[in-house]
């Protein structure tokens, strides 16, 4: 049996603008049906990498593969296929909600019940509501529907619960839940670190235009970033032991002390613990500033 060809397939892709390296040699495969987070600070190349592979930007060197077809020279047929929800949209207009993803929807062979998607994005109260008159966040999730109405194969997430309550950000965990479970290959870039733990089966870690880790979002970090601390307060002051074995050192604390040591606390570092040293470690900052310095 021959394994699928992956949706996405990037090989030392590199962008630069002038002197400045963007992107320095990336790589990496989203599989069919996988659901993917691109990770990084402010200007480490998310956004950049999303619009090479939606068709937007040309590389400037490197190879690209989406949907077995180079982006670079994707046709209609081609974009059909993606469904693509930009950083930032220009859906402000004087259209309702309602006219505007029908109108979408009649851009592709099979696309999705557009009261569904309303109800989906949960802007059902709002379908007869001109685009214009909606709050920002109101807006956003427009945009992200109108990003799924033409039934992707892959969707192209860029920074999209930005602006959304926290209700509506779990309402939309739930929207991209079904279309995982539908099939459908995501790339989301995201701040969010929850939201990446939450939807992502794999995550890339990219830090000035570098790939600095890629896997499981189990896997990112490391194991030994993922040992639990756990703290507490004696006559003597402030403790904290990293351990694999937190229960038998609560156990043994309790032990000691006759019962529960005073401010017991056991943490288990999350994505965006991990995330937050990977990147430290990588000093990103001091790269840009020497590219900065560099191309002055
Ligand atoms: N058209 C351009 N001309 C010059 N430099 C650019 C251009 N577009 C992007 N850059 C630079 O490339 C780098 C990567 O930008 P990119 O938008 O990909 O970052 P990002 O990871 O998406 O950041 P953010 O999280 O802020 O959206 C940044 O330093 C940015 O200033």
């Amino acid at each position: 049996m021959t394994t699928p060809e992956p949706h996405v397939r990037v090989r030392d892709l590199r962008k630069t603008y002038g002197n400045f390296v963007a992107l320095d040699g990336v790589s990496f495969d989203i599989e069919r049906g996988e659901t993917f987070a691109l990770l990084g600070p402010n200007g480490a190349g998310k956004s950049t990498t999303i619009e090479i592979l939606e068709g937007y930007r040309d590389r400037s060197s490197g190879e690209a593969s989406v949907l077995g077809v180079d982006p670079q020279h994707g046709g209609l047929d081609w974009k059909a296929r993606l469904g693509i929800v930009l950083q930032s949209s220009g859906e402000s207009g004087n259209v309702t909600v309602r006219e505007q993803l029908a109108h979408f929807a009649g851009f592709y062979p099979h696309p999705r019940d557009v009261d569904e998607v309303i109800a989906a994005v949960g802007l059902t109260d709002k379908a007869k509501s001109r685009i214009k008159s909606l709050s920002g966040g109101q807006r956003r999730r427009v945009d992200v529907a109108l990003g799924v109405v033409g039934r992707p194969e892959l969707l192209f997430l860029d920074e999209p619960t930005t602006g959304f309550d926290p209700e509506a950000r779990r309402e939309f965990w739930e929207l991209i839940r079904s279309l995982k479970r539908e099939g459908t290959t995501i790339l989301l870039t995201t701040h969010y670190l929850d939201e990446a733990a939450q939807l992502g089966d794999r995550a890339g870690v990219i830090a000035g235009g570098t790939l600095i880790d890629i896997g499981t979002i189990d896997e990112i970090g490391g194991a030994d970033s993922r040992i639990p601390l756990v703290r507490w307060r004696d006559e003597n002051g402030q403790h904290e032991e990293r351990t694999t074995e937190p229960a038998s050192l609560v156990a043994r604390l309790f032990a000691a002390t006759g019962g529960e040591p005073a401010g017991l606390e056991v943490r288990r570092p999350s994505l965006e613990d991990v995330y937050l040293a990977l990147v430290a470690a990588h000093g990103t900052n001091d790269k840009t500033m020497d590219q900065l310095e560099h191309s002055l």
